[in-house]
């Protein structure tokens, strides 16, 4: 199985270094347009192998698109991140152009790829992709609510001071510092409410230090985070190529599913090797109905912003 990434940067490679490590793929094929980033990112994380174990063919390319023919999966992690103080929304400018032109790149040498979406602002991406290439909506896939998923049942194990594999938990909405909703009501600890162990006032925290979990990294950090980032990606691409079927919240095209029509948003999804198999429905309670519209909201207005580019 072959997976193509595009843009070598932090979370490209580290998405690369992750499906080799884990022997997700057979073959990974980094691309950038920096001359000689892809091929360097690659010879490194190939040196990797015989002290990890892994056998994985990793290849990096200068924007040859010809190295990525007939990949199975495609990761577009090209575009710039935001600095501490920026919002994702305000990298559209750039990365709008960025994510077009790179979707039509692809789907030239690999028409049958299934396509993730990870460039910022996540979900107004993943609809330009959706549009600009007339992919159909299970094809492209745009990852954030992995990530964010994965922070909050972090911050849960944090509050609780137990194993982060023993919580489950999801955030689904839009990947924004404010239109994440993590699904608190739903939150266990293995299958038990989290809410039988934690104050109101302790879930409200870790429900807000989830939702400005990318921010609070990019303080720190100077840039956006990678790690996790890379981690997730490889674990959505890993339920792809070996037919999961995991329940994951991503951001796809939605038509009535949670109210909502022609956007592409966070919803929990059956994801397996076509894509998207299944947009799972549950049962919302009145707040949490009135966060996904108001959210939804926001992913809408932001799509505005691509009339110009999609015209
Ligand atoms: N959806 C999510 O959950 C997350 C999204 N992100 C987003 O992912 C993107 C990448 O982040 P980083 O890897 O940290 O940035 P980075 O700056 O380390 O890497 C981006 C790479 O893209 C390359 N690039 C730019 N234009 C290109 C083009 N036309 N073709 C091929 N390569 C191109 C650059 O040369 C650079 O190497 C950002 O937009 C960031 O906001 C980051 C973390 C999580
Ligand atoms: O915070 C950012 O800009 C990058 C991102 O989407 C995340 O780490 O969640």
């Amino acid at each position: 199985m072959k997976v193509t990434i595009v843009g070598a940067g932090n979370v490209g490679a580290t998405c690369a270094d992750v499906i080799s490590y884990r022997g997700i793929a057979s073959e990974v094929v980094l691309l950038d347009i920096k001359e000689g980033f892809a091929e360097g990112k690659a010879l490194d994380i190939m040196q990797c192998a015989t002290n990890t174990g892994f056998n994985t063919k990793v290849s990096g390319v200068t924007n040859d698109y010809s190295k990525t023919a007939n990949s199975d999966v495609v990761v577009i992690t090209s575009g710039i991140p935001r600095k501490p103080g920026m919002t994702r929304e305000e990298l559209i400018g750039i990365n709008a152009g960025i994510v077009k032109s790179v979707a039509e790149s692809v789907l030239q040498h690999s028409p049958h790829a299934i396509i993730v979406v990870v460039s910022n602002p996540m979900d107004t991406m993943t609809y330009l992709a959706l549009k600009a290439t007339g992919l159909p909506k299970n094809r492209i896939i745009g990852m954030g609510g992995a990530l964010d998923s994965s922070r909050f049942r972090t911050y849960l194990s944090m509050a609780l001071d137990k194993p982060a594999n023993d919580i489950a938990a999801m955030v689904i909405g839009g990947h924004g510092d404010t239109t994440m909703i993590p699904l608190t009501r739903l939150a266990s600890y293995n299958g038990i409410p989290v809410s039988q162990f934690l104050s109101q006032e302790a879930l409200d925290k870790v429900a807000a230090n989830t939702m400005v979990g990318g921010a609070t990294l990019t303080g720190l950090l100077g840039t956006s985070a990678w790690y996790a980032p890379g981690a997730s990606v490889a674990f959505l691409v890993d339920s792809i190529l070996n037919d999961q079927k995991k329940m994951i919240a991503c951001s796809v095209m939605v038509e009535g599913e949670y109210g909502q029509n022609d956007i592409c948003i966070g919803v929990p999804c059956i994801i397996g090797k076509n894509g998207v198999e299944e947009i799972v429905e549950i049962e919302l309670n009145e707040s949490e109905k009135g966060l996904f519209a108001k959210s939804a909201d926001a992913v809408r207005n932001m799509n505005d912003a691509l009339k110009s580019i999609l015209a």
